[in-house]
Formats: structure tokens, sequence, C-alpha cells
């Protein structure tokens, strides 16, 4: 089994990178970390949300371009790691030292999930010795989950949790929450006809900075898709919206840590009240 440490980055192509940047700056709270490639074409943008050198990076390309990173402890797991994907049948790609050098991390392998998400699982993600505070005051405290489309969740679900060391959390309907820490989950898998990443979180400090996002967002003309709410399944208050290229971003806090190591999944229906608490219905194709 390959036991994942955190979840390490999302790396998203965009057709304009500057309104991207601009979006993760003003909007996100993200300060920017690193440029590269040249001044036109192959340019990417890696930004900071925590004490980490980079969290989300944008880059010029295809939008439907994703990658989810996720750090392994050492170099040994990771070469460990690649050999039981080839022995599974995956496809294993070796970062190259360029590549490496724009992930900031020591080294890098690629594969795709059962659904054909692209993610990498790298080693030495840099921390930063400058500290991390947020472009405005979103109350960000860092990069937390994403969620990922799976075209068959239920076989998904056994690839994360056997291949791969994430444990359920709780269901909702097909769709699995997945733990590789303490925190209640760090990855989620919804039920969709394609692959790719289908939201971003962010952990944000208290319930004012999501009130506050929320009156922000408006004052923007950026729609609020889901929330201000309380997941009945983490505990989270969250505020879901819309970003760049279609993506949705979460900002929540107050997620529950599961401490129990053998704690049982709970299943939840697939239904409104099992994704809020106080009311709010998601207009989030998603979760319709
Ligand atoms: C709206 C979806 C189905 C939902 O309820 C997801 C749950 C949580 C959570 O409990 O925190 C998420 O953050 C998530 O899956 O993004
Ligand atoms: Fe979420």
């Amino acid at each position: 089994m390959i036991a994942l440490k955190d979840i390490s980055y999302v790396r998203l192509g965009t057709r304009d990178l500057d309104g991207a940047c601009r979006y993760a700056n003003d909007i996100l709270g993200l300060r920017e970390g690193q440029r590269y490639g040249p001044p036109r074409h192959g340019r990417a943008v890696g930004f900071r949300s925590d004490a980490r050198e980079q969290t989300l990076v944008y880059f010029d390309g295809d939008p439907a371009d994703h990658t989810t990173g996720f750090e392994l402890s050492s170099m040994a797991e990771l070469q460990s790691a690649a050999a039981e994907l080839e022995r599974l049948g995956h496809a294993v790609r070796e970062g190259r030292p360029d590549e490496c050098e724009q992930r900031r991390v020591q080294a890098f392998i690629g594969f795709n999930d059962p659904s054909g998400n692209a993610i990498e699982l790298a080693v030495a993600p840099f921390h930063s010795g400058v500290r991390f505070f947020p472009t405005r005051d979103t109350g960000n405290t860092g990069f937390s989950h994403v969620g990922l489309r799976s075209t068959d969740p239920a076989r998904d679900e056994r690839f994360w949790t056997t291949v791969l060391s994430a444990k359920v959390s709780d269901r909702i309907g097909a769709a699995p929450l997945l733990r590789i820490d303490e925190v209640h989950h760090k990855i989620a898998l919804f039920p969709s006809a394609y692959a790719g990443v289908q939201h971003i979180n962010h952990q944000v400090a208290s319930i004012d900075d999501l009130m506050r996002a929320w009156y922000l967002l408006q004052s923007r003309g950026i729609r609020v898709v889901f929330g201000p709410g309380k997941h009945p399944t983490s505990g989270a208050m969250f505020l879901y919206f819309e970003g760049p290229d279609g993506m949705v971003y979460e900002f929540s806090s107050g997620v529950r840590m599961v401490t129990d190591p053998d704690a049982p999944p709970r299943q939840f229906p697939f239904h409104p009240t099992s994704f809020c608490m106080w009311g709010s219905v998601p207009d989030i194709p998603e979760f319709r």
C-alpha cells in the first residue's frame, strides 16, 4: 500500500493565465510564489496558501488539464510506489529535473487513477522560510482537499483505499469522503462522466471569514454556488463559489478530525439534507 502523507498541490491549465493569477491573488488571497517559463507561452505561476512554497499552480494550457499532487515520505517510498503501480499495470512517468524544479519538490512520479485523474506522488515539497499571509484578509489557513470526478466511485474508492492509503470517513450516496490523515477528508470522489478536479478547498480560520467572503464575492460579482452552509459529514461550515475556467472553489472552516483510525464510515443518502444541515441547496452539477 502506498502511504500518502498529505495532499500537496493542484496544477490547472488555463487559457487566461493573467486572469487566473488575478483571481488567485485577489479572490482566494493566495500569494504568488514562483513564475516559470518564457514570457509568452509555456508559463506557469505557483501560489502559496500556507507554509509550503506552492499549493496551486496555474499554467498556460488546456483548462481540462488538472493534476493533483500528494506527498510521500521518502525517495524509497517513491521508488516502491512506482514499482507497485507498474506491477498493477499503471503507466508511471518519472518527473524530469526541470519539472521537479517547477513543482518545488525533490522528485515525483505521475500516473492516472482508474478514472483518468492525473495524480502525482512527490517527495520533499519545499517549505518556505517566509511566513505565509494572505494577500487580503481571507483568514486562509491552507489548501486542504479536492473533489475529484470519478466515472466509477466504487472502483475508485477501492483504488484509493487499497493501492493508496486513503480511508473512507463517510459516504454520501456513492461518493466517498477519503482521509489520509486525521482531517475528515483530503479527497472526495464524485460521480461524473469524465475525470478532473471537481472543486478545490482551502480552509479559513472561522465562520467570520466565510461570511466576509460571502459578502465580498457578491460585491465582486462572483457567483456563490453553494452555502453559506454546514456539512453534516465533516461538520465544516462552507462556501462554494465559481472560479476561472469553470472550476469551483470552496472555503470551509471547522472540519472534523477523525482521531479513531478504525472509525467506521457513515452512509448518508445523496440528498440535500446530507450536503448541508442549515438548508442550503447546491447549484453544482455533481451535487444535484
Ligand atoms: C455537497 C457534497 C456532496 C458534500 O456534502 C460534500 C462534503 C464535504 C464535507 O463534508 O466537508 C466536502 O467538503 C466536500 O466533499 O467537498
Ligand atoms: Fe469540499
